[in-house]
């Protein structure tokens, strides 16, 4: 669906994307991972065929942006980072509006806006005032709205950010249904657990390039460990505490308000803790995320 081969984008002599690799291939769910300006929305913009590539090669369902924008535009569902809902128009007619610009008839648009209402669960909702909307309705509209061509691959940029844990899992259950109906999805994020949860393969991009790619699981056992026991203690008391227990796991990692300790065993590892006399303030063992890849992998954590 997407090939790209080192890929870049450069604004003036700044540049965010600096040669990447990626193969999206059909039916699968495929994220970009990284923190702000990792250049993630540079790359879903260069994909989506409105921002001009500045280097290396790029084929959008076999086709040359450059050529073929128009072409690969049609056949695309974008949902951007911002919602750009037209707030004049009710909730229907926001869809209505898009399906004739698309150039579908009245009466295809009719029911293609019932059909997409009804699987954003926004029936209800068809009349209201956008404005009057929570955000995660936005949200849900803005991807209706990006599905009204029947798009047999869609790019969401950041869907989920700003939207509360609740939100996020329907919007989530939403992205899988279009998974399972043959969809290809495209998404970038800063939320490890969005990630876990969506993709099937995955890069991890940090200031321009990708630093590793995989599904998930094979990204977690590849550079981390199964389990993780956080300690929190006194603030200030971290950087001098982590020398002294630098030898119970795999590696030790100092964050200013903890210490991260990378084990096969997390409760052996408290228990050797309380033994060494050592009394933190707080505990918790918790499996590895890819939070534990990308500070791995770059010395920082991604929501810095
Ligand atoms: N139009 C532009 N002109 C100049 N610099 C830009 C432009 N767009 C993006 N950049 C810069 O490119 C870098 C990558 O930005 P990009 O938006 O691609 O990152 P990102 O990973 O998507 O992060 P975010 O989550 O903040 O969107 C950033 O340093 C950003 O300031």
């Amino acid at each position: 669906m997407i090939s790209a081969r080192g890929l870049r984008k450069s604004f003036g002599d700044f540049e965010a994307v600096k040669g990447i690799d990626v193969e999206v291939r059909r039916g699968e769910a495929f994220g970009f991972l990284g923190p702000n300006g990792a250049g993630k929305s540079s790359t879903m913009r260069m994909i989506a065929a409105v921002s001009p590539v500045s280097g290396g090669e790029l084929r959008i369902l076999g086709l040359d942006p450059a050529t073929d924008g128009q072409a690969i535009r049609g056949r695309l569902g974008v949902c951007p980072q911002e919602d750009t809902l037209d707030t004049e128009l009710n909730v229907r007619d926001n869809l209505f509006i898009y399906g004739r610009y698309f150039g579908l008839s009245k009466a295809e648009v009719n029911e293609r806006a019932d059909e997409l209402l009804e699987f954003v669960q926004l029936t209800e909702k068809a009349k209201a005032k956008v404005d009057d909307l929570s955000g995660g309705m936005k949200r849900r509209l803005t991807i209706a709205r990006s599905l009204i061509n029947r798009p047999d691959l869609l790019l969401l940029d950041e869907p989920t950010t700003g939207l509360d844990p609740q939100a996020r899992h329907v919007l989530w259950d939403r992205l899988f249904r279009l998974k399972q109906a043959g969809v290809t999805l495209v998404i970038t994020t800063h939320y490890m657990d969005e990630a876990e949860q969506l993709c099937d393969r995955l890069v991890v991009m940090d200031k321009g390039l990708i630093v590793a790619e995989g599904s998930p699981a094979d990204l977690i056992r590849e550079h981390s460990t199964r389990e993780v026991a956080e300690l929190r203690f006194g603030v200030g008391e971290h950087e001098a505490l982590a020398g002294k227990i630098e030898d119970l796991g795999d590696r030790v990692e100092v964050l200013p308000d903890r210490l991260l300790v990378y084990t096969d065993d997390g409760e052996r590892v408290l228990s050797q803790v309380h033994e060494r006399g050592l009394q933190p303030v707080a505990t918790l063992v918790r499996r590895s995320t890819l939070e534990d890849v990308f500070l791995r992998l770059t010395g920082r954590t991604l929501v810095d």
